[in-house]
């Protein structure tokens, strides 16, 4: 997962997830004809977040309450960090697995602090170190402790709620969390925030995550791998999203990953990770003859005017440079630059709002760096449907271990 902008397991502070492996796990309802999941095989390795995803029915969360139990596999086999969870007691197994689900699943009538400190508790925390934990939880997932402590789930927003559930699910430090479309209920907005906190979370946590979603986008963002589910959760392509949005295994896929891939690429790539352009640039206090003498006659070559601090103040060009007698008036106003760690999506839409074609880039004091155009961004898509062009080539079905 080298390349996507989801922080390396290696890399985590604690990278205390564990593996995760269902083999040939099967469910079947009782008086239902066709198995709701048949024999389905996948590891989810150590302190990634595997999205599942796919289709009302197909089988999704059925998938994710076997492995703790909420549901008891017909048969198969499931471990967690080589435990066979069949082999556990259910309680336990529960409480040492957080889970998270769509509208919080709060209880109405505890606080937030006692729902947040329910699992600590259960397991045989102190009071006091579960008073701390609880503290510790609502800050890490931006609530003030001391605001929304005593409060009712009902007297917060459903993003707060969503919040606390995260925060619940976090409490007694499990190594895996299951989490079943816990941004389903909140809007755009919101979604989009709370997918920004799980990301940073896990950057720290390094949990092994696995998260249900019907919304292929929530997938790309938040997945170091997704499996494609179909019917009865038949694994349709388990791989990284990048490899997914290059190269879908079959039509199935290619249907749900929906119109826009190219553009879905360009949220997987950092502006860091490419090579930047440069234009030619001049001081402020410069004479505005230093600035044309660098840009030279092609046509239509722009420049930029930098501050004393090298942040970038104008656009010009050669013309428009000669045209005043400081560089302070030259041009127009540089509007909007991009940051190494902005998305190529960022990127691209910084270079459709801008007059010239060009997206400027700073360094985190604002100081220019480099540039983007549309070029750049075209060579990138070209590069990775290139590197995923052979994915399946030698495969004889698109199921089975991430490797
Ligand atoms: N308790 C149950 N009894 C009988 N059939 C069930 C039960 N729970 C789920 N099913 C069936 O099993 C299949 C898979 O359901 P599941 O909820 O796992 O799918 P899902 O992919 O999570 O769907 P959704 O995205 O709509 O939540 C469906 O056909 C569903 O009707």
């Amino acid at each position: 997962m080298a390349e996507n902008n989801k922080p390396d397991t290696a890399d985590r502070a604690g990278g205390h997830g564990v593996e995760i492996r269902l083999e040939e796990v099967s469910k079947r309802y009782p008086g239902q004809k066709l198995a709701a999941v048949e024999s389905v095989t996948m590891t989810i390795p150590a302190g990634e977040t595997v999205v599942l995803v796919g289709p009302s029915g197909s089988g999704k969360t059925t998938t994710m309450r076997m492995i703790n139990r909420l549901i008891e596999p017909t048969s198969g086999r499931i471990t967690i960090g080589g435990q066979d969870v069949l082999g556990l007691d259910p309680d336990k197994l529960r409480r040492e697995i957080g889970y998270s689900i769509q509208q919080a699943g709060l209880f109405p009538h505890m606080t937030v602090g006692e729902n947040v400190g329910m699992v600590p508790g259960l397991v045989g925390w102190t009071k006091q170190r579960t008073v701390e934990r609880v503290e510790e939880m609502l800050d890490l997932v931006g609530l003030d402790p001391a605001e929304y402590r005593g409060r009712y789930p009902r007297q917060l927003s459903g993003g707060q709620q969503q919040r606390v559930g995260v925060a619940r699910a976090l409490a007694a430090d499990p190594p895996v969390l299951l989490m079943d479309e816990p941004f389903g209920a909140v809007d755009p907005i919101t979604r989009g925030v709370l997918q920004d906190e799980l990301m940073r979370l896990q950057a720290d946590l390094g949990k092994t995550i696995v998260f249900v979603t019907h919304d292929f986008d929530e997938a790309v963002k938040l997945g170091d791998r997704i499996a494609v589910l179909g019917q009865r959760s038949e694994i349709l392509q388990y791989d990284t999203p990048e490899a997914i949005l290059a190269n879908p295994a079959d039509d199935t896929v290619a249907g749900f990953v929906g119109a826009g891939a190219a553009l879905k690429q360009l949220t997987l790539r950092r502006v860091r990770e490419i090579e930047l352009g440069q234009v030619p640039t001049a001081g402020v206090d410069e004479q505005p003859s230093a600035l044309q003498e660098r840009l030279g006659t092609r046509r239509g070559a722009i420049g930029l005017v930098l501050d004393g601090r090298k942040r970038p103040l104008r656009w010009t060009t050669a013309r428009e440079a000669g045209a005043v007698s400081s560089l302070a008036r030259a041009g127009r106003a540089v509007e909007d630059s991009v940051s190494p760690a902005s998305t190529l999506q960022d990127a691209l839409e910084a270079i459709l709002t801008d007059d010239d074609g060009v997206a400027v880039v700073t360094g985190s004091r604002g100081e220019y760096i480099g540039v983007v155009d549309i070029d750049t961004v075209m060579t990138t898509i070209k590069d990775l449907r290139e590197e995923h062009a052979d994915d399946h080539a030698d495969e004889p079905s698109a199921a089975g271990d991430p490797s």
